[in-house]
């Protein structure tokens, strides 16, 4: 008996597609006007930061054009299974090459979708060389894609991603969100 083979289409939905009429990516590097100081010098972030002490530490490589490369070493502390890494820190190791990709076309974006395929399982101890490219720019949205490679940039296909960015103004990541984030008064729910 033979197994049927699974069609595996690629990880971007419709609505990580650029759509008819989208602008090609013109990579400008970040935009220092995005990037203020407290940003800038931030390294709490749980994805790159070096202050993070149980973030992913996500090596920044290089950026050719708007490709960005980077790694990321899985510890002991990404497991899912025994031995394997979670798939949830490997997208948020996608999250964070597509993310900056984003960043190096000169916008100031936020994750509105990501997308993920899961292809072999990445090993504790491995190195998961990762790669994100623009795809297309159309309105506030940036359309990006990109795969993770286990143990060298020609290694094995592990994940492959497709994400929308969307543009904001500064004022999404400066307003004060305290009072959002407190629970709803008892009685106040619909
Ligand atoms: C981020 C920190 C950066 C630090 C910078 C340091 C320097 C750079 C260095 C290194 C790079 C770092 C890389 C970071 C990587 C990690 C990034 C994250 O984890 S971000 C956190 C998770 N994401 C959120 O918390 C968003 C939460 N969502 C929102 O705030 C809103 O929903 C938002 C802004 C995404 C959109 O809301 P609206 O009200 O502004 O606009 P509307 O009209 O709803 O959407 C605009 C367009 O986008 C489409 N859209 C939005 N969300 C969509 C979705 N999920 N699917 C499809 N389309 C969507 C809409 O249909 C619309 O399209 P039409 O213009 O009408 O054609």
């Amino acid at each position: 008996m033979t197994t049927p083979s699974v069609r595996r289409p690629g990880p971007a939905s419709s609505r990580t597609t650029p759509p008819e009429g989208a602008a090609a990516p013109v990579a400008t590097g970040p935009d220092p006007r995005h990037t203020t100081e407290r940003m800038m010098d931030f390294q709490g972030c749980f994805g790159c930061g070096a202050d993070a002490a149980d973030g992913l530490r996500v090596a920044h490589r290089d950026v050719t054009g708007h490709e960005v490369r980077t790694e990321f070493t899985v510890r002991e502390a990404h497991q899912g299974a025994p031995g394997l890494a979670h798939g949830g820190l490997l997208a948020t190791a996608m999250d964070e090459t597509l993310g900056s990709v984003a960043w190096h076309l000169g916008k100031r974006c936020v994750t509105g979708r990501l997308e993920t395929d899961y292809l072999a399982p990445v090993p504790v101890g491995g190195v998961l060389h990762l790669r994100g490219w623009c795809t297309g720019v159309h309105g506030r949205k940036v359309y990006v894609e990109g795969e993770g490679r286990i143990g060298g940039p020609d290694g094995p296909v592990a994940i492959r991603a497709a994400g929308l960015f969307v543009e904001v103004p500064e004022e999404h990541f400066t307003r004060d969100r305290t009072a959002e984030a407190r629970p709803a008064a008892a009685g106040a729910e619909g």
